[in-house]
């Protein structure tokens, strides 16, 4: 089939109905979670605020619209190397420079939820990637692959979200050597319905913070705070995801989407 038959042929899909457009991102807004660390070891993202122009008044009669104070790393969200250290000198390393192609792509999906619905530190490891791969096939090079762990549902809620007590946040996330499995795979990146792309006690793993350290190292990419993976089969969707083209910018609030084909 030809490239122009194939696009054809989704157009088609689309108008039927066999194949449906779900929504992966979080609502953007005041009240949307932000990753908290602790204030004694680094600075945090301010909150989301909306400033208004004008409201069809006389700041603009016939008009509205505002301007945002708006975190790179807020809400569901892209994660460019240039974010962590281990990937500052990387080539195309920032949201306008990251290759576009990168941002249409397939998506693995690991189904976890049963396992962190009993473990909110649940850790996905390689072998548990290994047993979904005997399963499902292969991961294959220039595919995203998203933990799916029905956190999203806490999305509304700061305190469920983080889901910390003195010891820290407990949420799921990669361990080391399942992201340098996925690195080793050729994974275009890791994502997680999470605040972050790692797990909430990632600081005490080694070395720490692996889903960036590692993963954003290897010149791979971040997308946190999914949503609606629960509606995505475990292989056979497409990912498409929209991070701003912000110059110099380490990440950046994504409309995600996946094209899935039903029946
Ligand atoms: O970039 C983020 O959203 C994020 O998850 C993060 C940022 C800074 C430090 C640690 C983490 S874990
Ligand atoms: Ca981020
Ligand atoms: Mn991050």
């Amino acid at each position: 089939m030809s490239a122009q038959q194939t696009l054809a042929g989704l157009a088609l899909a689309l108008v039927d109905g066999s194949i449906e457009v779900v929504d992966l991102t979080a609502p953007l807004g005041p009240d949307t979670p932000l990753l908290y660390l602790p204030p004694d070891f680094a600075k945090n993202t301010p909150k989301f605020k909306m400033h208004e122009i004008s409201a069809y008044d006389q700041n603009g009669p016939w008009w509205a619209w505002g301007w945002m104070e708006l975190g790179e790393h807020t809400g569901t969200h892209f994660d460019a190397p240039s974010h962590w250290i281990s990937g500052k000198d990387l080539p195309q390393n920032t949201t306008d420079t990251v290759p576009v192609k990168n941002f249409v792509a397939p998506i693995a999906v690991i189904d976890c939820s049963t396992e962190v619905a009993g473990d909110p530190d649940f850790l996905l490891t390689a072998e548990r990637v290994k047993a979904w791969e005997a399963e499902h096939g292969e991961i294959k090079p220039g595919t995203w692959v998203v933990l799916r762990s029905d956190w999203y549902h806490r999305n509304t809620s700061t305190e469920a979200f983080l889901n910390a007590d003195e010891n820290g946040s407990h949420t799921p996330g990669p361990s080391v050597d399942c992201v340098e499995y996925l690195v080793e795979k050729g994974a275009l990146g890791f994502g997680s319905e999470c605040v972050g792309t790692d797990a909430g006690n990632a600081a005490t793993f080694n070395p720490p913070f692996p889903a960036h350290n590692l993963l954003l190292g290897a010149g791979r990419y971040g997308l946190a705070s999914l949503t609606n993976l629960d509606k995505l089969p475990p292989t056979g969707a497409m990912l498409v995801i929209a991070p701003l083209k912000i110059v110099g910018g380490t990440g950046s609030p994504v409309r995600a989407f996946a094209i899935v084909p039903r029946g």
